[in-house]
């Protein structure tokens, strides 16, 4: 079977692979000769997860996942959530993003915040949805220079490191992406039995 993961973001690649591992077969949009940005115009982390995975199946026929992710700061009322990654503005850029939620964050005691990942499966074109979430605060500053987005400011309940300074492995085993991919594989799994 052929299952496309629906992402234009390489470092979601390279964490699903290894959580995927040898177990089943998965394929990038350019190998399914999709090129083009994946739409998500929705209000919603769920919404935006489906509508990606949803362009792809009804433009090119293949069976296939998508994650829409965001970081959920609790003192600021769920921001960024869904606005997550162009929070600072269009260029998308992390740092920018990272500078603009530590300066929001000035003088508020409460730091909790959590990630959340939703996967949304199409399988032959039926839908489902998996999701992830990891507890944690927001750091005062950045600290590891590993991983992508938000990671060097964020620290998981009941770890003394950011995820920027985890190993792939180490993150995978606890993230918000880690658990929702490992609802996703139990779900493929029990289908192909
Ligand atoms: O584990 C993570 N560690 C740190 N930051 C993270 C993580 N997971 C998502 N993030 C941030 C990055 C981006 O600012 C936004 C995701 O936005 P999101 O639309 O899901 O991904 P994206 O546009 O990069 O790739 P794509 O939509 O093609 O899958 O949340
Ligand atoms: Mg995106």
């Amino acid at each position: 079977m052929q299952l496309c993961f629906a992402t234009n973001n390489r470092h979601k690649i390279e964490e699903i692979s290894r959580l995927v591992g040898t177990n089943f077969h998965i394929v990038s949009l350019q190998e399914i000769g999709c090129y083009e940005e994946l739409p998500e115009t929705h209000d919603t982390i769920e919404e935006n997860a489906f509508e990606k995975a949803e362009y792809v199946w009804e433009h090119f026929g293949v069976s296939c996942f998508a994650d829409d992710s965001g970081i959920e700061v609790e003192a600021l009322n769920g921001e960024p959530g869904v606005n997550t990654a162009f929070y600072a503005g269009p260029q998308r850029n992390a740092n920018d993003n990272m500078d603009l939620l530590l300066k929001n964050l000035q003088g508020k005691a409460n730091r909790n915040a959590h990630f959340r990942t939703c996967i949304a499966l199409i399988i032959n074109g039926e839908k489902h949805l998996f999701e992830g979430r990891i507890e944690g605060h927001i750091l005062e500053r950045q600290q590891g220079t590993g991983g992508f987005g938000y990671d060097p400011i964020f620290m998981p309940s009941g770890y003394q490191k950011s995820f920027a300074e985890m190993t792939l492995d180490e993150k995978g085993s606890i993230s918000h992406r880690g658990k929702a991919v490992q609802k996703l594989i139990e779900f493929l799994q029990t289908m192909q039995k």
